[in-house]
């Protein structure tokens, strides 16, 4: 299950991996998220992984076949999400209903640990209700705050990125994308359907330990192009002290002038 990526570049703290398709983009994400797991499972007993919505759920796919479905230690996994839909659970918009049927459901991850928004509140009270689920975790020992920013830290944030370098619900232009204080918050008027969103704050996401960022096909290669020389899209905003990674496939990375 060899992928090498076709080329690997760097910006600033960002490495940046391309690889030919798809497909080993996702054989080469198994491989990172696989050895996260190990490392901090083993450093720590747990492993906290943070999923976004659309494609990266099927990007993810390697992780459900061997070798790593049996060595994987599921067990330890806490999974969370970066944005979530304000829709019932079992609606079709819903980012928990597309990972528990692409990915959740097929693994081992004791259901305890898999920290869906409460769907019967109010995008407002949904976010409130996540940040406090969120506190309780910290003080349970599960999440560890940043000794920098104070912020949770996550393990690994697997994240993908639109076409207008939105990442997690942080648009473009975008009040949310200044907020400092709070760990989770939402938005009405997100110009990606459906409007109404919970979404991590910024601080929240540059806490992470590691980040791997999943763009592939065609339709994101203007904002790869735009993020990867020095410009001002949203997904820029990203400085941590961790690692952060873009899987990129061939046609995500065409517009890049290297
Ligand atoms: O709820 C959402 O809409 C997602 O979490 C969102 O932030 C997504 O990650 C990007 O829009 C990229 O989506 P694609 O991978 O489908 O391009």
């Amino acid at each position: 299950m060899a992928s090498t990526p076709i080329k690997k570049l760097s910006k600033g703290i960002q490495e940046v991996l391309i690889f030919k398709n798809e497909e080993d983009v996702s054989v080469s994400l198994a491989k990172l998220t696989a050895e996260l797991s190990e490392k901090y499972t083993n450093d720590k007993g747990k492993f906290t992984v943070v999923l976004s919505g659309g494609t990266l759920i099927d990007s993810l796919r390697k992780l459900l076949e061997a070798p790593y479905k049996d060595s994987v230690n599921w067990a330890k996994w806490h999974v969370f999400w970066v944005d979530e839909r304000v829709v019932p659970k079992n609606h079709p918009d819903s980012n928990y209903k597309l990972a528990y049927d692409g990915f959740l459901s097929k693994v081992p991850i004791p259901s305890g640990q898999v920290y869906a928004i409460n769907d019967s509140l109010s995008a407002e009270g949904a976010a409130d209700d996540y940040e406090a689920c969120l506190k309780h975790l910290v003080n349970t020992g599960v999440l560890e705050l940043s000794t920098t920013t104070g912020f949770p830290k996550f393990d690994l944030m697997l994240l993908g990125m639109g076409p207008d370098g939105h990442i997690a619900s942080l648009f473009p232009g975008h009040p949310l994308l200044k907020e400092k204080h709070r760990w989770v918050t939402y938005i009405t008027n997100s110009p990606k359907p459906p409007p109404v969103r919970i979404t991590f704050t910024f601080p929240v996401i540059n806490a992470s330990a590691n980040i791997a960022l999943v763009v592939t096909g065609p339709g994101e290669a203007g904002a790869v192009a735009k993020a990867l020389r020095p410009d001002h899209l949203p997904v820029e905003m990203v400085s941590l002290d961790g690692e952060f990674t873009w899987f990129l496939d061939k046609d995500a990375a065409s517009k890049l002038p290297y």
